[in-house]
């Protein structure tokens, strides 16, 4: 069975379904390939499910600094709210019915099943081949990477996927990976009563964080009770009704054990070198309109330029405007803001110290942290966090900023605008703050960098 369309859209993310749908929009007949569920991994076992556990945990956060700032209460979780939303409001019990709607609606078609290149301009659905005239758009994303632990595979781990499906929370876990999807979970598992293990391999928790910033959620969860364990290699898994992860001179045990370490592409099965695309990388290096070969074009995880939804969506603008020949400035990520939810917010735009020098000349970086300022005075209980800025002095304006805070993912937006329309320090140095927020904390970092 052969068809000819304008477009395939292989893997419907959160950039593909955009993707698709603008292109069905602007009148091309476009189809869409999904294996699993329409919008991806975002709304079902990611950024939405994660975020409606972090929201009530941070609830329960709030009413357990009561005692510090206003009397006393009585904090009892239950998880099954919590449970009940992910599966009731915000997944429809795992079920992409409104997503393939509002995709028909646009005039897209779609076509269920695993998507695979098999000639230049033709994508086979296992009988069914599709042949695109114009573009086949690549969104494949990633599935979470399971190291080969030595006992780890058969047992009943949990990903991502199992975790944001739980009904009830475990007595006790054990999560491997202090990457933001590890950090998230621990977080949201230990504050509805389980006792959390995070295993980190690296030095430090949120590797590609600024050190500050990392020290400061590290204090935060082991405040909280988390036991966490950097630098450390687990050995080996063993399950017999109770997980047993042994590292190096330790062995922890639990009734839970989630695997966070990272997420892997499969670009073989994707057939990539059909169109004489590497497919044993990791991932589909993309120009600045996303094209990665004649007619193809790729968005999302898969192009390893920040694996974030907003990333995807971005890319997905560009890559239609593109294959439809319209205008539109090419991709720039020098302002690619990340947040990850926990409490304290760690949210970093642009370059890490780090990546600045690497790339730059000329770096000078300042420092505030947010007790010291006067909301995180008045806030008390919960103002752990700091703002750190890094300059290039060389131009004289900022290339990134880490916010780590209450609503730190809200405050970087301010430091995205700068990083992204290279405002001058000196000129953010002349604004005014309002008194008492937290995102005043940006000024004494600001005036640190314009004495230097
Ligand atoms: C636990 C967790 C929390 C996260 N939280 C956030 C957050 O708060 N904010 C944020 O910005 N990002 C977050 N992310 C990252 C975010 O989920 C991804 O960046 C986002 O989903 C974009 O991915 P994508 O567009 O590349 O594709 P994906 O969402 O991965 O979707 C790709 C789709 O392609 C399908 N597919 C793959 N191969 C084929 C094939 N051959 N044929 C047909 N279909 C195929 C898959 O079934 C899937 O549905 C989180 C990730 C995780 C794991
Ligand atoms: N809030 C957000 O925007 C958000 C939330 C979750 C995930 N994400 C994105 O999804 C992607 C996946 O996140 P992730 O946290 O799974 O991956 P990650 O690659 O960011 O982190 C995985 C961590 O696991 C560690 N690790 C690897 N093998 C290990 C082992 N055997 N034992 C112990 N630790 C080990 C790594 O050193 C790393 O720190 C990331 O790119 C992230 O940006 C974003």
């Amino acid at each position: 069975m052969t068809d000819e369309v304008d477009v395939v859209v292989v893997g419907m993310g959160p950039g593909g379904e955009d993707v698709a749908a603008r292109l069905a929009r602007a009148g091309l007949s476009v189809v869409g390939v999904e294996s699993r569920l329409v919008g991806g991994e975002c709304p079902y076992y990611a950024c939405v499910p994660t975020k409606i556990m972090v929201r009530a945990t941070d609830a329960l956060a709030e009413a357990r600094r009561v005692p510090e700032l206003a009397g006393s209460n009585t904090v009892t979780p239950d998880w099954s709210p919590v449970a009940a939303r992910i599966r009731d409001e915000a997944t429809t019990g795992w079920n992409d019915e409104a997503a393939v709607r509002r995709f028909e609606d646009a005039g897209g078609r779609l076509v269920r099943g695993v998507g695979s290149i098999t000639a230049p301009g033709e994508v086979t659905v296992g009988e069914q081949v599709l042949r695109a005239r114009r573009a086949i758009v690549l969104n494949p994303g990633t599935e979470p990477a399971v190291p080969p632990i030595e006992g780890l595979a058969g047992t009943p781990y949990w990903t991502n996927r199992e975790a944001v499906a739980a009904e009830r929370v475990p007595q006790s876990l054990i999560v491997l990976g202090g990457g933001p999807v590890g950090m998230e979970f621990s977080q949201v598992f230990a504050r509805f009563g389980a006792e959390v293990t995070l295993v980190e391999a690296k030095p430090q928790l949120l590797p590609l964080a600024e050190p500050e910033a990392a020290e400061v959620i590290t204090d935060c969860l082991l405040e909280e009770g988390l036991r966490v364990r950097v630098g450390s290699t687990v050995q080996g898994v063993r399950h017999d009704g109770t997980f047993h992860v042994t590292t190096e001179g330790e062995e922890f045990e639990a009734e839970a054990l989630l695997v966070a370490t990272g997420r892997r592409t499969d670009l073989r099965a994707l057939g990539v070198a059909a169109v004489g695309l590497d497919d044993s990388a990791g991932t589909i290096d993309v120009d600045e309109r996303m094209r990665a070969a004649d007619g193809v074009w790729a968005v999302g995880d898969v192009t390893g330029r920040g694996a974030y939804t907003h990333t995807s969506v971005y890319q997905s603008r560009i890559a239609a405007a593109d294959i439809l020949g319209e205008p539109s400035p090419p991709a720039d990520y020098r302002a690619m803001p990340s947040v990850t939810f926990t409490d304290p917010e760690v949210a970093l735009v642009g370059l890490t110290e780090t990546q600045a020098v690497a790339e730059h000349d000329r770096v000078r970086t300042a420092l505030s942290r947010l007790p010291e300022s006067p909301r995180g005075f008045i806030h008390k209980v919960g103002n752990e966090g700091l703002v750190k800025l890094v300059a290039d002095t060389g131009r004289g304006v900022l290339v990134g900023a880490t916010v780590v805070g209450p609503a730190g993912g809200e405050i970087v937006g301010a430091l995205a605008v700068a990083v992204h329309a290279e405002v001058p320090v000196a000129s953010l140095n002349e604004m005014i703050f309002a008194y008492p927020t937290f995102h005043r904390a940006i000024q004494p970092a600001l005036e640190e960098l314009a004495a230097s």
